[in-house]
């Protein structure tokens, strides 16, 4: 099965970071996750991650440090999901594509119903 490679970003706003719900109608709905997104041809890691935050949430970002990536078989679809820290800089999080957000701290953000995934970098950030 084809792996598709896709970024997503764990934003720091002060103390709190961001988690945003997938909407009914896109896959795996109503999860939640980190935002990000497929990285497009030609495209670095680095530039996907920072496009797809402003297409997906209209605010811009500093990256900071790459986690560990982990592939994820689902029943019909193989991510890697490469995930990076990031400081918020600026603009109004606007949601485009998602349902809802949270401004969680750790303890918090172990309570959401995530994608699968997304558990190996939860775990990971939650330990730094
Ligand atoms: N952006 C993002 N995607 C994630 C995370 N965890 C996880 O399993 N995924 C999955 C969900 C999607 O199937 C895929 C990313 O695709 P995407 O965000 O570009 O968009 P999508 O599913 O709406 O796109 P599409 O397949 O419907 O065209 O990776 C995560 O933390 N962030």
């Amino acid at each position: 099965m084809k792996i598709i490679p896709v970024t997503c970003a764990i934003v720091k706003f002060d103390d709190k970071i961001l988690a945003v719900q997938r909407s009914e109608t896109m896959k795996l709905p109503l999860k939640w996750e980190f935002a990000g997104g497929k990285i497009e041809e030609g495209e670095t890691e680095i530039e996907c991650i920072k496009r797809e935050i402003s297409e997906e949430l209209n605010i811009h970002i500093e990256i900071k440090e790459k986690l560990t990536p982990v592939i994820h078989k689902y029943p019909d679809f193989k991510i890697k999901l490469i995930p990076f820290t990031a400081d918020y800089v600026s603009g109004e999080l606007k949601l485009k594509e998602h349902s809802d957000f949270v401004l969680a701290n750790k303890q918090e953000l172990i309570n959401l119903d995530w994608a699968e995934a997304d558990l190996p970098i939860l775990k990971e950030f939650i330990e730094l």
